[in-house]
């Protein structure tokens, strides 16, 4: 964990962000189906004849809209792209990233279901005609990036006019999140909303609507100037003046931002970039509060303001600075808690518990799973006074407050009877996987390793190589001959790269003649002489790496993408022990539809027997724990418990008493077939099986059936394969393959720093 409390920048260059968006395909989300659509009776109950029967029952009973379509569960991200973001007015077309973006938002933090529609107008009164006409389809309308004063008159008037909440985030959601930084960053600076001095700069769609929240939430009137592109706004002002800006008018000499901000307690920037300067938050009075929220760029960075103002507490919309104080934190659980009461609209009381429940959850302690994710120390104070966007207890916590509020004001439909099972499901809902690729992403990042990237002549590791130090994962180390790194950077628009990570070969190392000496005293019982062992470190690149590592001139190694993974283990094999009698085993991760689970030996024994097969299991447990999972173990075989008998299944039942006698500190059993490990209800048939639930470790009789199930699952089912995890040898190595894409090379790498898996 870091000590400065800091997370790692990552710089996001515009190839990057372009190549996220066009692959695998272009956009970020696809729909799939939720029911089986494979036979003619599927097709008979999905659509004509079946189908006539919910059409029939929603016509009789419009309420049971929610419980035979998607509408309970469906959210609209609507927007004609006039204030996208802080980058103004770039059309309805060019919001559409962001738009489908929040879909994916929604999906991931609240597994709330979003289309985003862009609508090609900025006439009110025709997105206001167009999305009462959607009313049938959705659970809930949030507009998003709509411009002021254009946004206040389209949301008022559709939500008199449509039954479901209609929600304009850059307005409720901002300021709920500015509402719940604020009411900590307060506390820890010892003052009261009653008396502080707020100076709010941006005077659109989320700046009223913060000083509207932060005025319900008791700041005075006249302790508040907001501000806009004309300075402050005074009575009497009558230049780009409008309704809205008129209520927060107040009686001032300032006339600028400059003046406005002497002495203030708070500043509040929802405008754009840069627009607030040291010079103005040096007039600022004692311990202030500086939410600079513009998106991408805040008015101010915190550098910039901490070097003028080190008693200040900072806060910004972006995730790479501590405190982000971003509509991400809110939106998604809002909908959520509102659609689970079939809510006609999201009010003030659920807006208010949305952001006192998220001031409460950054006091409470944070576990330390949430805090080795994230990869650096939280503890409620100056660089912690928000909960971070992937903290996964919001899910469970934020909804049933909002629920609770809407419930206890008249806005649920089917108020929720039993909140306890509420919050159960809530934890249910969530898929796993996400958050297991994102904390071994964290933790890698915290190792700031410097990673040995064996294939530099390949252009996909060459990628991961750039985005690993671009990425802020550390230092990248490219075996690899400089004019073809050179060339084939350019060639993937990674001209830059070229300058920045290091390229590695026996031509340039300092430390060859080392090298050649530990492989030489390595190898000259097994048949090499000296001649062979300095040809080998000079030409194979997995050895050359294998021998950066072996003297700590790297902290990890990843290889593999070019060469089969036997040829790849036993040139590794040439420095250090990799082998079954050293304790390695393969451990490949399949994470699908919510779920993981882990397989080996996917790598390493070939035909384990039964002692073997109590390491694998011993492996994948740890691994398992690594992962923040609590293994339980299966031993796979076709039959259930001795039925039928074969010599083959035998090993597998033997592999459990191994456990027995080493007294392992895991769930296991077996042997038995798939389905009863994986599914419960097969299972039951075996009421005295020791696995408590589902297996998440699945130990398979050999290393034919790992590679044909994980290719399988990868091939049918798009399953994401993390692996094979290369675990019991105590180096951080890990073994990609021949069809990793980037990412896949990324993640391997960030496996190999996380040292998950090593021995410990
Ligand atoms: N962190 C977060 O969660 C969120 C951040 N934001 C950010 O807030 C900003 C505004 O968004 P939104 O309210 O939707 O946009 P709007 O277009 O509705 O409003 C923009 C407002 O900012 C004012 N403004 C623009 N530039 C300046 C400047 N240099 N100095 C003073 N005032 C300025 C405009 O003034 P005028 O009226 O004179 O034109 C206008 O009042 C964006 O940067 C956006 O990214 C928005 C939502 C959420
Ligand atoms: C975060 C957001 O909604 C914005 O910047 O517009
Ligand atoms: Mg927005």
């Amino acid at each position: 964990m870091s000590d400065d409390n800091t997370p790692r920048k990552s710089r996001i260059t515009r190839e990057e962000a372009l190549a996220y968006h066009l692959e695998p395909r272009p956009g970020k989300y696809d729909i799939v189906a939720s029911t089986p659509m494979a036979t003619q009776r599927d097709l008979s109950l999905a659509y004509s004849p079946g189908v006539a029967v919910p059409v029939e029952a929603i016509a009789e009973r419009p309420e049971t809209a929610y419980d035979y379509t998607v509408k309970g569960n469906m959210v609209a991200v609507i927007s004609n792209g006039t204030a996208i973001l802080g980058l103004g007015n770039l059309g309805a077309l060019a919001s559409k990233p962001v738009m489908e973006g929040k879909a994916v938002l929604f999906k991931r933090f609240a597994d709330v279901n979003a289309i985003d529609i862009e609508l090609d107008t900025e006439d009110p009164e025709a997105i206001i005609a167009a999305v009462r006409l959607m009313g049938p389809t959705f659970g809930g309308i949030n507009l998003e990036d709509i411009k002021a004063p254009e946004c206040f008159i389209i949301e008022q008037r559709l939500k008199e006019v449509m039954d479901i909440p209609v929600f304009h985030d850059d307005q409720h959601g901002t300021a709920v999140i500015c509402a719940a930084g604020l009411i900590n960053a307060l506390e820890l600076s010892g003052k009261k909303i009653e008396d502080v001095k707020i100076v709010l700069n941006g005077a659109g769609a989320a700046g009223i609507a913060c000083l509207e929240l932060l005025k319900a939430m008791g700041a005075r009137h006249e302790n508040c100037i907001m501000c806009d592109t004309k300075g402050v706004i005074w009575q009497g002002r009558t230049e780009g003046m409008n309704q809205w800006k008129s209520a927060h008018a107040v009686a001032t000499e300032a006339r600028t931002l400059d003046e406005a901000i002497r002495g203030a307690d708070v500043f509040l920037g929802v405008s754009a970039k840069g627009a607030v300067t040291q010079d103005m938050v040096a007039l600022m009075a004692e311990n202030p509060v500086i939410f600079a929220m513009a998106n991408p760029d805040p008015e101010i960075t915190p550098e910039e303001a901490h070097a003028v103002r080190p008693d200040a507490i900072v806060a910004t919309g972006r995730s790479d600075y501590p405190n982000q104080v971003n509509n991400v934190l809110g939106f998604p659980y809002l909908f959520r808690g509102a659609l689970d009461i079939h809510a006609r609209a999201i009010n003030d009381e659920m807006k208010i518990a949305c952001a006192r429940a998220l001031a409460e959850l950054a006091r409470e302690d944070v576990p330390d799973e949430v805090a080795v994710a994230y990869g650096r120390k939280l503890q409620f104070g100056r660089d912690y006074i928000i909960p971070t966007p992937f903290d996964p207890r919001l899910i469970h916590v934020v909804p049933p407050a909002v629920a609770r509020a809407g419930m206890d004001t008249g806005a649920a439909r089917r108020p929720i009877i039993d909140m306890e099972g509420y919050v159960q499901s809530l934890k249910a809902r969530m898929d796993p996987t996400a958050a297991i690729l994102q904390g071994i992403h964290a933790r890698a990042r915290q190792a700031q390793a410097r990673m040995i990237f064996a294939e530099g002549d390949d252009p996909r590791v060459l990628r991961a190589a750039v985005a690993w130090q671009r990425g802020g994962m550390g230092q990248a180390l490219v075996v690899g001959r400089e004019t073809d790194v050179r060339e084939k950077l350019e060639a993937a628009g990674l001209a830059d790269a070229a300058r920045e990570i290091a390229v590695v070969n026996a031509g340039n190392s300092r430390h060859l003649e080392q090298y050649h000496e530990t492989l030489y005293t390595r190898l000259q019982r097994k048949g090499y002489d000296r001649e062979d062992a300095i040809k080998l470190a000079n030409r194979d690149r997995h050895v050359f790496a294998a021998l950066m590592l072996a003297h700590g001139h790297g902290d990890g190694l990843v290889t593999g993408a070019t060469r089969k993974n036997a040829h790849v283990l036993a040139q590794i094999g040439m420095v250090f022990d990799v082998t079954p009698a050293a304790g390695a085993v393969g451990i490949t991760a399949v994470l699908h539809n919510g779920r993981v689970i882990l397989m080996g030996d996917t790598l390493v024994h070939e035909w384990p027997e039964a002692e073997d097969l109590a390491d694998i299991a011993t492996r994948g447990a740890h691994v398992a724990r690594g992962l923040g999972l609590e293994p339980r173990v299966a031993f796979l075989s076709f039959s259930n418990f001795g039925y039928p008998i074969s010599e083959r299944a035998v090993k597998m039942a033997r592999a459990t008493e191994v456990l027995d006698a080493r007294r392992a500190d895991f769930e296991y059993e077996g042997e038995m077939t798939v389905d009863v490990a994986l599914n419960a209800s097969q299972a039951a048939k075996y009421p005295f099986s020791r696995l408590k639930g589902p297996a998440n470790v699945l130990v398979v009789p050999a290393r034919h059936s790992a590679s044909i199930s994980v290719k399988l699952l990868q091939e049918m089912a798009g399953a994401t394969v993390v692996g094979p995890i290369l675990t019991g040898v105590p180096q951080p190595i890990q073994i990609c393959s021949t069809s990793s894409s980037v990412n896949d090379i990324l993640n391997m790498a960030a496996i190999a720093a996380g040292r998950l898996g090593q021995v410990k």
